[in-house]
């Protein structure tokens, strides 16, 4: 994997958020330091356009408002509303392009607004080389500015294999140009999927996978199911988003518990 100035990217359905979509960018930041192949200078939640119609896909809007409410707390990770305002679903290789386009210009010219998704410290980057110097370089050339990576857990990559899901220009795009970082998942062997896929194979060197030590297996799924239910789904996601589902009445939480868990007696 390249040296150089790293945002992560994480694309899915946070419906709703989880703990574990935030531990995911803390493990591979850790890890990217730690064996020194990167600055990672900031990260990007992009969730998924409506239409993308997956089940239990509450409205962006929410999305978005649940995934900046268990953001309040980090400094580096920020919500992109990009794909969701687009007319329609955005294939996660123009996502990945855009994002990174525009930071680059956001970079290179430096009197350019920059987008309210953009993570504090990307612009710090100027810091580290002279900005005149950095404009020269990113003229045309975004290998000299920031790449953005896709970060997902190890389903997300084994998905790439699911017929008709994923285009094979688009893998390469992602995994050529990009790279992957990848979070282990229980009942998935990341490895052996990549061993086995020749596109995946190929870009090995611009694929990192990490095993998550410290295992947590809470999904959006099992957030859902609890809250359906009528039982608690506390400390598996911030207190914030689960007041707001409350709130609204997202997937089919009642706003007291007891009241919700009468249903299941
Ligand atoms: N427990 C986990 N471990 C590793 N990666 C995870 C975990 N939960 C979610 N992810 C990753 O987070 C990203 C967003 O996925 P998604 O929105 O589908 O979340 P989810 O919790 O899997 O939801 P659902 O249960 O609805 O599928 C994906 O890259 C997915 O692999
Ligand atoms: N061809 C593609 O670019 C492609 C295909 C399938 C899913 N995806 C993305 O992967 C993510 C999957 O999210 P879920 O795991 O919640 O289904 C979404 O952000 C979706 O846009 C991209
Ligand atoms: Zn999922």
């Amino acid at each position: 994997m390249s040296q150089g100035k790293i945002v992560l990217m994480a694309c899915g359905s946070f419906s709703p958020p989880t703990f574990m979509h935030l531990r995911m960018f803390e493990i591979a930041r850790d890890y990217i330091h730690s064996l020194g192949i990167g600055t990672i200078v900031g990260g990007i939640v992009s969730p998924v356009h409506d239409a993308y119609g997956k089940k239990e896909l509450v409205a962006a809007q929410h999305r978005i408002a649940m995934l900046k409410l268990a953001l309040r707390s980090s400094g580096w990770i920020k919500v992109s509303e990009w794909e969701t305002q687009q007319s329609g679903w955005t294939r996660t290789k123009v996502s990945m392009q855009y994002h990174q386009d525009t930071i680059n210009k956001c970079l290179s010219e430096l009197n350019s607004d920059a987008p309210a998704w953009l993570p504090d410290d990307v612009l710090n980057v100027n810091s580290i080389d002279e900005p005149d110097d950095l404009a020269a370089k990113l003229n045309g050339n975004v290998e000299d500015g920031v790449t953005v990576k896709l970060l997902c857990g190890a389903d997300l990559l084994e998905s790439f294999a699911t017929p008709g899901l994923w285009a094979e220009e688009d893998i390469e795009a992602i995994v050529g140009r990009h790279g992957l970082v990848v979070v282990s998942r229980a009942g998935s062997d990341p490895g052996k999927f990549i061993y086995e896929s020749d596109a995946l194979y190929k870009h090995r060197k611009n694929v990192l996978l990490m095993t998550n030590y410290i295992t947590n297996e809470v999904s959006s799924t099992v957030i859902r199911r609890l809250l359906r239910r009528g039982e608690s789904a506390k400390y598996l996601t911030d207190d914030g988003v689960l007041a707001y589902i409350r709130q609204y009445r997202l997937y089919g939480a009642l706003p007291c518990v007891t009241e919700a868990a009468a249903r299941y007696s």
